[in-house]
């Protein structure tokens, strides 16, 4: 026979798939998210060495003329005759520096063109030469054409002082190297300018793109390594490798959820987890419609298949081998909702399985049960005609014992089984609990009816209560009453509920059953029994 258990049901895989394709997106943003945290990091700390060693080279480059500058600075109040020679030596002994010149008042000391008879430089420097300690120029009519570095040392108008130009091809090729070898945008910042040596182009710095590494130098200038062109296909990478590893999470995520662990591991690993809990149904006196007690139904909350149905998950735990274990399991439910159990008596009916019965522990069960929940309520053993077939001693015996210690014994699913009316005459039994099957066929008009009949005469016969199962209408209730049954239990008065609601359910059920009853006698005043 399968095992009901292993079929999963169409609305659990879609579950499943569901469940599946969330982990997936989280998974996939949280991933992508992190993985581009991480190469960021990784890129500034990149920018960082590689705008490290930029400065280095930079400084490398300005030191030299800032020591030329300050030794001129002492020489300035010589006259061009004798400084020029100096200036030319200076000039060419020195790689990175381009020309320097001496400024007096009305004329120039140049190191190659030797005294010019004008100074200029007021209108022609660029403004901020003065307050800098490094000036960058694309081209003027100091520098023309090429960019340079200006250092000036001397008055505030330019009038008289010391102006070392260095050479700023060189920094556009040691800038187009750093770019192509870190493959980001490198730029030499001096005061508002900035130089990019890729596009060999000098710019104003607050058209950058935005910083991922910057670095000052004591010299004045400022070394800044931006985001460079390669980003955003290194970032379409690592979305894709996010989505991989996303879509394998998702797919062992179905798989796992979908991986049907044995019936019996299941079973065991809902106990462990609480996954088990109880309804109750109310029973109720027919004449009168007083409730007189609830029988007690298991319900199973699948992590993932949501509801298992008792029929499907009491049969399994019967062929595994479980269900004495399954009823321990209920037994325990029961003490921990019932303790604080408060009212007049109350019977509980338990279904039990023949597993229990046979070996030979039930009695010492239910009388552990008995002795663990309030005094008012009175435990009845329902047990299937099936169960109770067969000539057992030891059953029999369980059955006098339980009887014995105050639980009632009821045989369930009555009509259904074959027993001889001899055998059921032995039996310690207390209640006939009458199939639905037989019940729900009175309003089909089937030919069972006069079974059911029978059945009640024969419960009556062997001195048992009656207790109909399945009462769904007021026609089924009316004419079992009129029967004489004792006892009914259905949806037409309440469906299985638990506990809380049941106690909710019990608070108003007087006024509700005095209700029912005035319609119910209404009803038998109309028809004839
Ligand atoms: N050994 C154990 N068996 C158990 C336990 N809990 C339940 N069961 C057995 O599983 C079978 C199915 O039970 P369930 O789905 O809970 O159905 C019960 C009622 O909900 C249902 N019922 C009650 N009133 C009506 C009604 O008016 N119409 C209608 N169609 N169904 C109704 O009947 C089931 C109760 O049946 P019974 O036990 O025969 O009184 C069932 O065989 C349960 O016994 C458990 O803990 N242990």
């Amino acid at each position: 026979m399968p095992n009901p258990l292993n079929v999963l049901s169409s609305p659990t895989r879609r579950r499943a798939l569901l469940l599946s394709m969330v982990v997936t997106l989280i998974a996939f943003l949280l991933l992508g998210w992190l993985m581009s945290q991480l190469s960021k990091a990784d890129e500034r700390q990149l920018a960082m060495a590689s705008a490290s060693r930029t400065e280095q080279l930079f400084n490398d480059m300005v030191l030299p003329a800032r020591r030329q500058l300050l030794a001129l600075d002492k020489l300035r109040h010589l006259p061009c005759s004798e400084l020029k020679d100096k200036l030319a030596k200076m000039a060419a002994l020195e790689k990175y520096t381009r020309s320097i010149a001496v400024f007096y008042p009305d004329h120039v000391c140049h190191s190659f063109l030797g005294r010019l008879d004008e100074n200029r430089l007021a209108t022609w420097a660029p403004p901020e030469l003065i307050h800098q300690p490094l000036t960058l120029v694309a081209s003027n009519p100091i520098v023309q054409d090429r960019p340079a570095l200006l250092l000036w040392r001397g008055e505030p108008d330019l009038s008289r002082g010391v102006l070392v130009v260095i050479e700023g091809l060189y920094f556009y090729d040691l800038l187009g190297q750093a770019s192509r070898f870190s493959n980001d945008q490198v730029a030499l910042v001096v005061g508002s300018k900035a130089m990019l040596g890729l596009q060999k182009q000098v710019v104003d710095a607050a058209s950058l793109a935005p910083a991922l590494a910057r670095i000052k130098s004591p010299q004045g200038f400022e070394v800044q390594i931006s985001d460079g062109h390669s980003h955003s296909s290194a970032s379409h990478w690592r979305w894709l490798l996010a989505a991989l590893v996303a879509g394998l999470l998702g797919l062992f995520c179905y798989f796992a959820l979908n991986r049907r662990e044995g019936p019996k591991a299941e079973l065991k690993r809902a106990m462990e987890r609480n996954e088990f809990f109880l309804h109750y149904q109310p029973v109720l006196a027919l004449e009168d419609l007083s409730v007189t007690g609830a029988e007690v139904l298991m319900r199973w909350r699948h992590p993932v298949q949501g509801l298992i149905a008792p029929d499907i998950f009491i049969r399994a735990a019967e062929d595994t081998g479980l269900i004495v274990e399954l009823t321990r399991h209920l037994f325990t439910l029961l003490e921990k909702e019932l303790a604080q159990w408060e009212g007049g008596r109350f019977k509980l009916g338990v279904n039990l399985a023949a597993e229990h019965l046979h070996d030979g522990t039930l009695t010492r069960d239910l009388l552990a049960l008995k002795g663990r929940l309030p005094a008012n309520i009175q435990l009845v053993a329902e047990l299937t005609e099936r169960q109770l077939i067969g000539e057992d001693p030891l059953v029999l015996k369980q059955l006098q014992d339980c009887r014995a210690a105050g639980i009632q014994i009821a045989i369930d699913d009555f009509g259904t089984g074959h027993s001889s009316l001899a055998y059921l005459e032995r039996l310690p039994v207390d209640y006939l609990k009458i199939d639905k099957s037989f019940v729900s066929a009175l309003d089909s008009g089937s030919v069972q009816a006069p079974v059911l009949e029978a059945i009640i005469q024969l419960g009556h016969r062997l001195g048992m209560e009656l207790l109909a199962e399945g009462i769904e209408t007021e026609r089924q209730a009316q004419f079992l009453r009129a029967k004489g049954v004792e006892y009914g239990q259905g949806y037409f008065y309440a469906r299985p509920m638990p506990a809380p609601t049941l106690r909710q359910w019990l608070a108003t059920a007087g006024s509700a059953a005095a209700a029912n009853l005035t319609a119910l006698r209404k009803e038998a005043g109309k028809k004839p029994d």
